[in-house]
């Protein structure tokens, strides 16, 4: 028999289910399912779907798991069965349908073709590159917030899992970004855009539910090359970061230009600002908050909150006057990619975690440089989370520095300021940044705790020596 599209999964199910999946952020908190929605059918058996969740402290969250039922049980998608459904005189299998080969053309056929109905939207740039509606897809980076699909090596569709109503800073960027004629992202070729009522406020609005781009072909992870940088500083006991084969400096310095150019087109593009002193106190506030709510969640924090706090105040009694503009917001090396062309940026949604009104924010740029470097931390302790190592912990400290120094040399050369000039800025930034990665890593990977951990005394430390 052919698949139901009346038949939806149980809240038991999703309950199951979600869990179990990277990109459900709410793993570690108590939560319950309130219900589903579907936004639109894109044929017979698959539909886009919604899953809503509700925490014990009141906080709602939406999240995308579109759905594709088959009548048969089908190979290689068992990881990515939500429910085995029975009744009505037969059995229906209710898959992710992102895993499903099958269901995954209507997106870029969607795409190509403008697709607009009922409930959803999708939109092609002007002027873009041409969509392979027949190429097939597969799901990468399962260590991610969101699904992301290859189409057959020309186009990569990102699938926003937590949404919200409003145009996901990630399209909007790179959308003005592209048309600034940037060199640093991916051109854009696509979105799709979603009508739904969130039953928790009975709001009814639009919001942004996946996007297609180009995919960067001869690229490689910036995470990826900074770890085999780091690789090779271990294996040579007697070397130093700079007399190793594998020195990152060079591309550190390189990312940190790039970096530059593409703030500046973000200035140009999508304008500028100042906060004055009350708004320079008000964001230290947003920090001292986020240090607050962070504390009960992660053991090990409260014996530094006041130095830590510390640095905020340093912030707020700064002189007014902070240059403000569009950023990043959630930057780190996983969110660039070299290519024979040079650094890429990708990513531009921001922190997961925050409400998409702040995402949608203007920002210091140097809270992009902040995460960089916090980058570049994890990037040299990473190896030395199962295996602590005191030796290993020195030369990770100097292929931390080494690259931090590089990259604001170069951020500094393309912008005419060196963001190490603005110190209590950056540090206050990359405090707030350590922070959000501590609660991250407990929500998500205990076992890396100790990477925020560690930086969160050093920074302690620091300013204690300083006071
Ligand atoms: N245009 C692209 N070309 C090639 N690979 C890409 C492109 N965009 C993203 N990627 C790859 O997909 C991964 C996930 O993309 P990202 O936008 O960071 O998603 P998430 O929000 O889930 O972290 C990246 O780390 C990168 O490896
Ligand atoms: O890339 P995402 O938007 O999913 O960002 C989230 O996940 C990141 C981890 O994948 C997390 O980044 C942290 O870990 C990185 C190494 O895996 C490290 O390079 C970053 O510096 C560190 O912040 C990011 O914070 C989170 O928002």
């Amino acid at each position: 028999m052919s698949a139901d599209p009346a038949v939806r999964p149980s809240v038991e199910a999703l309950t199951a289910f979600l869990p179990a999946q990277r990109w459900f952020a709410g793993k570690s908190r108590q939560w319950e399912v309130t219900g589903t929605t579907t936004v639109a059918a894109l044929d017979e058996r698959t539909t886009l779907d919604l899953v809503h969740v509700r925490y014990a402290d009141g906080e709602a969250e939406t999240y995308q798991l579109p759905l594709v039922r088959r009548d048969a049980p089908v190979e290689g998608l068992a990881h990515v069965l939500v429910e085995e459904v029975t009744g009505g005189g037969g059995t229906t299998w209710l898959y992710d349908a992102l895993h499903d080969k099958e269901a995954t053309g209507l997106w870029t056929g969607g795409v190509a073709s403008g697709r607009r109905e009922d409930g959803v939207v999708f939109h092609r740039v002007d002027g873009g590159a041409e969509v392979d509606e027949d190429a097939t897809s597969i799901v990468i980076g399962a260590e991610q917030s969101n699904t992301s699909l290859v189409y057959g090596g020309s186009t990569i569709m990102k699938v926003f899992r937590k949404v919200s109503f409003g145009l996901n800073p990630d399209i909007e960027i790179h959308e003005a970004l592209v048309r600034a004629g940037s060199e640093h992202v991916a051109e854009i070729l696509g979105w799709v855009e979603g009508r739904w009522t969130d039953p928790a406020s009975g709001e009814a609005g639009t919001g942004s539910l996946a996007m297609l781009q180009c995919f960067l072909t001869t690229a490689t992870e910036g995470w990826e090359s900074a770890k085999a940088s780091v690789r090779d500083l271990y294996a040579e006991g007697d070397l130093h970061a700079d007399e190793v084969g594998g020195d990152f400096a060079g591309e550190a310095s390189r990312l940190g230009e790039a970096t530059a150019q593409v703030h500046q087109a973000l200035r140009e593009t999508l304008g500028t600002g100042t906060l004055d002193q009350d708004a320079l106190r008000a964001l230290a506030q947003g920090m001292h908050e986020r240090l607050r709510r962070a504390l009960p969640e992660v053991p090990g924090l409260e014996e530094h909150a006041d130095a830590l706090a510390a640095a905020f105040d340093d912030l707020a009694a700064l002189p007014g006057g902070l240059p403000v503009q569009r950023v990043h917001g959630d930057f780190h090396l996983g969110q660039t990619m070299r290519t024979l062309k040079g650094w890429k940026l990708l990513d531009f949604e921001g922190e997961p975690a925050r409400p998409l009104r702040e995402r949608q924010a203007m920002d210091s740029p140097l809270k992009d440089v902040a995460g960089m470097l916090r980058s570049f931390d994890y990037a040299a302790r990473h190896l030395l989370v199962d295996r602590p190592e005191p030796h290993l912990e020195y030369r990770a400290t100097e292929w931390a520095e080494r690259n931090r120094d590089a990259f604001c040399a170069g951020y500094g050369e393309a912008a005419g300021r060196d963001p190490r000039e603005d110190g209590a800025v950056l540090r206050a930034f990359e405090v707030d940044k350590a922070v959000y990665e501590a609660v991250y890593e407990a929500r998500n990977r205990p076992g890396w705790l100790r990477i925020p951990l560690s930086a969160i005394e050093r920074l302690a430390t620091q300013g204690e020596r300083r006071s």
